[in-house]
């Protein structure tokens, strides 16, 4: 069965922690690709990009995704850039699962990123790094949501509060 929804978006929208306040609203279990990845390779995101390079993890993501969307079915949250590739985003569509993405502004998302984490796009000049992101995939994040919603005022659970209406 494919996911009861998905959730997408930039670093720093909350995709994980809605993600779990979604899933205990919904009572459905929780998944997040970056996770599953993590767990699989034995190494933290941030080690896997320094020791063996994006491409490498593009393409673990790519899997987890795959499988994940016929596996998994309770609330999905994505890699920042999880939906990003062709096959992905056909995945999405085809799994026919709702898709939520969660928008918030860059002076939304830098207290919550903290610009310190473990996100290795980030590294540099983060802000900036940040906005260039969110202007190349922001057309592709609309085109695979059902929904938006802005985050920037609203605490996790508030917004998945807000998604379960949004899905009712
Ligand atoms: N709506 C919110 N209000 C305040 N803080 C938030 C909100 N959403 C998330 N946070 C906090 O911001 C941080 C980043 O959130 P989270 O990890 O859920 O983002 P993400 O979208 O999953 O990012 P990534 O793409 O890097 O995985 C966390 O510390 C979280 O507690
Ligand atoms: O936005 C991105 O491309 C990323 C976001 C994180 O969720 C991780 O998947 C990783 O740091 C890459
Ligand atoms: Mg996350």
């Amino acid at each position: 069965m494919p996911p009861r929804v998905i959730l997408i978006g930039p670093p720093g929208a909350g995709k994980s922690s809605v993600g779990k306040s979604l899933s205990r609203l919904l009572k459905e279990d929780f998944v997040d690709t970056d996770t599953v990845i993590a767990e699989q390779e034995k190494q933290s995101i941030g080690e896997i990009f320094v020791d063996k390079g994006e491409p490498y993890f593009r393409e673990v993501e790519e899997q987890v995704l795959l499988k994940q969307l016929v596996e998994h079915s309770g609330v999905l949250s994505l890699g920042g850039g999880a939906p990003l590739s062709t096959i992905a985003q056909g995945a999405i569509k085809a799994s026919g699962s709702p898709v939520v993405f969660l928008d918030v502004t860059l002076a939304g998302a830098a207290p919550r990123v903290g610009f310190n984490r473990d996100r290795p796009l980030l590294l540099g000049n983060p802000r900036a790094q940040w906005q260039e992101l969110m202007n190349v995939r922001r057309p592709i994040y609309e085109s695979l949501a059902h929904h938006q919603l802005m985050t920037d005022k609203l605490t996790p659970n508030e917004a998945a509060t807000a998604i379960v209406t949004l899905l009712s």
